[in-house]
């Protein structure tokens, strides 16, 4: 009965215990202990402070040794802060740091801050600089005043710093110790900033200077580096004072920069709210791994990753061979020789002042799909487990274990083969067994790269949905360093799978219809919408489809680019999609050219020293935001267009990279004729969703595997040698449309971006003589005939009554614009029909022909 109640109580306790370590650990907690360290920091600098005055008479009666007579003579105390103010203060100044115990404080107040989520401050690195800060004053101060201060009460280094000076100086000597102290300041500095090396330098030889042609960035603090201007993001600002620049500090200058060039997270603090609640809700973030005993049930299941740790796709990504694109050389011509500038450079230039209120998209704006919950089917694994041991016994194999890790869409089976099993068996099997397992999608990996061990991944039966809203909340997201951060989704051990678009450089999407490529191409540009301010990125987006990007048209003038004399910024027009790929062509030039004046290797080295006012705009000098060419049905273009899109295309992506422009081209065909070698060739990241055949999966990942994945997201991302698969992220049309008109509410710039005009030089003046008589399509004259006829210049008409394509008809369309019968598109209404009557056509037909 007694060990009962025992048991009982050591329950009760536990149960206690544990809800108070919840308790604490809660948000709620963390700002209460924030909020008293906060106060209890105030507390101490008014003790701290009123010690100086008063402390020389509290001294003596806190000398007094009887705590009762203390309590006595607390009235006499003359601290602000009371006895206890005034005793902390004797113990932590006199007895202890001196003055510089002022750094508890300060740690205090900054430990505060951090706990109730105020500032993001780095706990240990403000700790370790406040204890170094605090122990070499205080024994400097001790070195120096040796005793109390002129015969004061106040010992300014402290009993520390007294003592432990005195007993160095026993060691090493006093210069000893100055060196000592000399050089662990050194350290700290070179520790805190990596202006201090230079800095170094330079005291140690003044006339050290950089040579002109020194393709790095200059120096800051070189006196006689010219700075821009403040202008706006797109013209150089008109503002120009005759200013030396010696006085810029240079440090000021490199914080604002990384203040403004490091991405912001959008709410930052809820989203971390989020997490947690995520962590608490949703186990369904966590790698679920069991380990399948080989006879019947399971015999361990753990939660193994967390969904924080990190994979290290982008830093794979930055290995990689950047296909075949072309080294990119800086000539030797002095980088500022043209760029003696003295505008007003007291301010780094800040490229998001044009819209400095923008506000970054909120995670409420996606959907949360609470439902989803995560369910591991013990039956299911056991039963694809006992499967796979009889299959592969069936085949002559014999396994040692197997291990199950259950992904969102699919569980990966990890197999170790029982020894003097060779791998090669397998691998030679892998046609059978695939057949024998027989449901769809299974896919065998043999072995699992790194590892003795084979894969062999099988669909759930209910499979999850991993919302783009989860993916976008993930500290990895929210704390990534990716220049351009794209969120493709989970990967089988339910880690958020993320790569940097700048590094891939271009992608490749192919799958078949249906399969999910307009969600996947949705979840790239939201990452980014996500990570990018207006000012820092613009995208090309090219539909022919005309419906599926259409949901971007609202943010025009935030995030898109277009031809000055484009009407729409979504482009869907043959024609224009011509032009303005040869238009980016320009850009491009444009940017070699002014990445080659600036000395500059690439965007990223361009625009720091543009913010950090080196590069004079009035030599068209600009701060450049990255563009994201985002090609839907690449298939179609190629199709109606052939070489005049492939052209610039496979330009861009041997060259742009650097500039930072990238290129994501997407197909539902993925044949050789569309995806050619030298597409491929510079496209090195490729992504596959289900697609129709073997032959497609060759063509896009140099292997077979992505006809057998099973569609509704479920993908193949290939970089380099083995593709790893991922389950996109889902976000549906609704919460796209929300994003956008979240920011198209904002202020925006006037215009969207606008890309250099291209002019066609082999283009012909006259529009009858544009059209190629031979290549005319054969319904052309009848088409003629029918848009003159409904007196309108539309695209499904002629769809419609011929029972064509729309490509087609929007190719007749084109050739009918060229040769004069109808007027350029019109928006969203009919074109005009530039022919009257039949006789008129008879006209111009005749013209054409001769
Ligand atoms: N990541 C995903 N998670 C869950 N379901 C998805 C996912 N992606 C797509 N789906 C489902 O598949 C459907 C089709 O997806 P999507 O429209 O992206 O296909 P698609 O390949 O672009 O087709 P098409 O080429 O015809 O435009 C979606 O409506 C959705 O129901």
């Amino acid at each position: 009965m007694k060990k009962k109640t025992d048991t009982k109580t050591t329950e009760q306790k536990r149960v206690t215990t544990q809800k108070v370590v919840t308790a604490l650990k809660s948000e709620t907690a963390h700002f209460v202990i924030g909020l008293l360290c906060v106060i209890f920091g105030v507390y101490m600098l008014l003790a701290f402070s009123s010690f100086f005055f008063t402390g020389g008479n509290d001294q003596s009666i806190l000398a007094h040794p009887n705590p009762g007579e203390l309590l006595e003579t607390g009235n006499r105390i003359q601290n602000y802060a009371g006895t206890r103010g005034a005793q902390l203060s004797q113990y932590l100044i006199n007895d202890c740091f001196g003055i510089p115990a002022y750094c508890i404080i300060v740690f205090l107040i900054v430990a505060g801050m951090k706990l109730m989520k105020a500032y993001n401050f780095s706990l240990r690195k403000w700790f370790a600089g406040c204890m170094t800060v605090m122990i070499w004053f205080s024994i400097t101060l001790g070195l120096i005043f040796e005793g109390p201060f002129e015969n004061s009460f106040i010992y300014p280094g402290g009993l520390h710093g007294y003592n432990v000076s005195r007993w160095f100086c026993s060691q090493i000597g006093t210069p000893g110790l100055i060196l000592a102290l000399l050089v662990t300041a050194i350290l700290f500095c070179v520790a805190l900033t990596s202006k201090t090396m230079p800095f170094v330098r330079k005291a140690l030889r003044p006339n050290l200077r950089r040579k002109g042609n020194d393709p790095q960035p200059a120096d800051p603090e070189q006196p006689d580096e010219p700075r821009p201007t403040e202008p706006t993001a797109t013209t150089p600002g008109p503002e120009i004072q005759e200013e030396k620049t010696e006085d810029i500090p240079a440090k000021k200058i490199s914080e604002t920069y990384a203040a403004s060039s490091s991405t912001p997270s959008p709410k930052v603090t809820e989203v971390y709210e989020e997490e947690e609640d995520n962590d608490k809700n949703e186990p369904q973030s966590k790698a679920h791994e069991i380990e399948l005993s080989l006879d019947e049930t399971p015999v361990r299941e753990s939660k193994a990753s967390d969904m924080r740790v990190e994979i290290a796709t982008g830093e794979k990504a930055d290995l990689l061979p950047s296909g075949g694109e072309p080294a990119f050389e800086i000539d030797e011509k002095t980088s500022e020789e043209d760029e003696a500038y003295t505008g007003d450079v007291t301010q780094p230039y800040n490229p998001r002042l044009d819209l400095e209120h923008y506000k970054f998209p909120t995670l409420d704006l996606l959907n949360t799909y609470n439902d989803n919950e995560p369910t591991i089917d013990m039956e299911e694994q056991n039963a694809n487990k006992d499967r796979i041991i009889k299959v592969l016994r069936s085949f002559g194999i014999e396994i040692s274990s197997i291990k199950a890790s259950v992904g969102p869409t699919i569980t990966l089976y990890e197999i170790t083969p029982a020894e003097g099993v060779r791998i090669s068996k397998i691998r030679n099997l892998e046609d059978d067994i695939a057949l024998s397992l027989s449901a769809l999608g299974i896919r065998i990996i043999a072995p699992i790269p790194g590892k003795g061990t084979i894969g062999i991944e099988v669909p759930n039966a209910n499979p999850r949905i991993v919302p783009m809203s989860s993916i976008l909340a993930s500290k990895k997201f929210q704390e990534t360093t990716f220049d351009l951060p794209v969120a493709l989704g989970k990967t089988i051990t339910n880690e958020v799978f993320m790569v940097d678009l700048a590094k891939a450089p271009h992608m490749l999407v192919a799958g078949a219809t249906g399969q999910g490529k307009s969600v996947g191409l949705n979840a790239i540009v939201t990452s980014l919408l996500y990570k990018k301010h207006p000012s820092e990125l613009k995208f090309v987006i090219i539909d022919p489809k005309k419906v599926e990007f259409a949901i971007y048209a609202p943010i025009e003038r935030h995030f898109l680019a277009k031809l000055p004399d484009g009407e729409d910024a979504i482009i869907t027009d043959v024609t224009k999609v011509v032009q303005t790929l040869n238009s980016l062509c320009v850009e491009m030039d444009t940017r070699y050219d002014l990445l080659r004046k600036a000395g500059c290797r690439n965007i990223k080295e361009y625009n720091a020293k543009f913010i950090s006012r080196q590069l004079n705009p009035e030599k068209g000098h600009r701060f450049m935001p990255y563009i994201v060419i985002i090609i839907d049905e690449f298939g179609d273009l190629i199709m109606t267009a052939g070489k005049e899109v492939e052209l610039p295309i496979c330009r861009i992506a041997q060259l742009a990279r650097a500039v930072g422009i990238h290129a994501i081209i997407a197909t539902q065909r993925p044949t050789t004729n569309i995806i050619t070698g030298t597409i491929k060739a510079n496209f090195p990241a490729r992504v596959a969703f289900r697609v129709a055949s073997m032959m497609d999966s060759r063509t896009i990942l140099d292997r077979p595997g992505a006809q057998q994945l099973i569609g509704k997201g479920d993908m193949l991302y290939l970089q380099g040698n083995d593709p790893v698969r991922v389950q996109c992220a889902f976000v549906d049309t609704p919460e796209v449309e929300k994003i956008a008109s979240y920011i198209s509410k904002q202020q925006g710039y006037p215009t969207a971006f606008m890309l250099p005009e291209y002019v066609d030089e082999n283009a012909e003046p006259s529009a009858a003589a544009d059209v190629d008589m031979n290549r005319l399509d054969p319904l052309f004259e009848e088409a003629a005939r029918l848009l003159i006829y409904h007196q309108q210049g539309s695209t499904s008409l002629i769809q419609r009554k011929f029972s064509i394509g729309y490509n087609r008809a929007g190719r007749i369309m084109d050739q009918l614009e060229r040769a004069g019968i109808v007027g350029p598109t019109n928006g969203s209404k009919a074109r005009e029909v530039l022919c009257m009557d039949e006789n008129d056509l008879e006209m111009r037909m005749s013209s054409l022909k001769n």
